[in-house]
C-alpha cells in the first residue's frame, strides 16, 4: 500500500532539490512556530518556482506570508527589476520574513506589508498583476479575489492554496454548524467555476491548489 506521504516523498526525491536557505526557513518554522504545516514546503514551492519561473512576472502578490518560505519561491523566476508585495497580518513574524528576504538577496525586491490584507489591498490598487498568491484566513478567499480580480493582467495567473481543506469542501463531508471556515471554502470554489473571468483547474496535490488563469 503507498501511502500520501510516500507518494510525496518520491516527488520530493525527483524534484529539484529544496535550495538550502529554504530548507533552513522550513526547519526553522518546524522548529519554532506553531502550526509549522502552514508553510509551503520543498514540493509545493518547487511548484510555485516553477511557475514563476515559466511567468517571468513583474508584479506578483502573497496575501498571507507566514515565515516567507512561498514568497521566496514565487520570487525565483521575476522578471528584470520584478517585485513582490506580500501581505501578512501578524507582526510577531515580521523580524523573520525580512530576516530571510535579506538572506536571499531579495530586500529590495519584495515588499512587505504587515496589517490586515483587506486594508493593506486598497492601497495597491494601483497595480496591475501577472501573479497573484492567496493563502491567508480562508473565510476571506473570495474576498481576496473580488478585490484583486480586476488588477490581475489577462493570462495573469492566480492561485489560491488549501482548497480541500483537509477533504472538508467535498460536498459529502458533514459540516458542524459552526464551521464557517468551511462553508466560506466551498463557497469560493464553486463561485469561481461560475465566473467568466478565469479558467479554473484545481491540482488535488498537498492540500489542494486552485489555479485560476484570467482571460
Ligand atoms: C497558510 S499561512 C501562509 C503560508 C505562506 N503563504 C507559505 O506558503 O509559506 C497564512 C498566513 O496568513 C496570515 N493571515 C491570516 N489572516 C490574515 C489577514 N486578514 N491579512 C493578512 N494576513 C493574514 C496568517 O497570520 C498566516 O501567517
Amino acid at each position: 500500500m503507498t501511502t500520501d506521504d510516500q507518494i510525496l516523498a518520491y516527488a520530493n526525491d525527483h524534484s529539484e532539490p529544496e535550495p538550502p536557505l529554504l530548507y533552513q526557513l522550513w526547519r526553522e518554522t518546524h522548529l519554532q512556530l506553531l502550526m509549522p504545516r502552514m508553510a509551503t514546503g520543498h514540493w509545493q514551492g518547487r511548484l510555485l518556482s516553477m511557475l514563476s519561473h515559466l511567468m517571468r512576472p513583474r508584479r506578483v502578490l502573497e496575501i498571507g506570508t507566514f515565515t516567507g518560505y512561498a514568497t521566496l519561491c514565487l520570487a525565483e523566476g521575476l522578471a528584470e527589476g520584478g517585485h513582490v508585495h506580500t501581505i501578512e497580518i501578524n507582526p510577531e513574524r515580521e523580524s523573520r520574513i525580512r530576516r530571510y528576504v535579506a538572506q536571499a538577496g531579495l530586500a529590495a525586491a519584495v515588499t512587505l506589508h504587515i496589517g490586515n490584507a483587506s486594508d493593506v489591498l486598497g492601497g495597491l490598487v494601483g497595480e496591475v498583476w501577472d501573479l497573484v498568491f492567496i493563502d491567508a484566513d480562508k473565510i476571506n478567499n473570495g474576498r481576496y479575489f473580488d478585490l484583486v480580480i480586476e488588477q490581475v493582467r489577462p493570462g495573469g495567473l492566480l492561485i489560491v492554496d488549501n482548497v480541500l481543506w483537509g477533504g472538508k469542501a467535498l460536498p459529502d463531508y458533514v459540516l458542524k454548524a459552526n464551521d464557517h471556515d468551511t462553508r466560506a471554502v466551498r463557497a469560493f470554489n464553486d463561485q469561481v467555476q461560475r465566473d467568466p473571468r478565469v479558467v479554473p483547474l484545481l491540482l488535488p496535490v498537498r492540500d489542494g491548489l486552485l489555479l485560476l488563469r484570467r482571460c
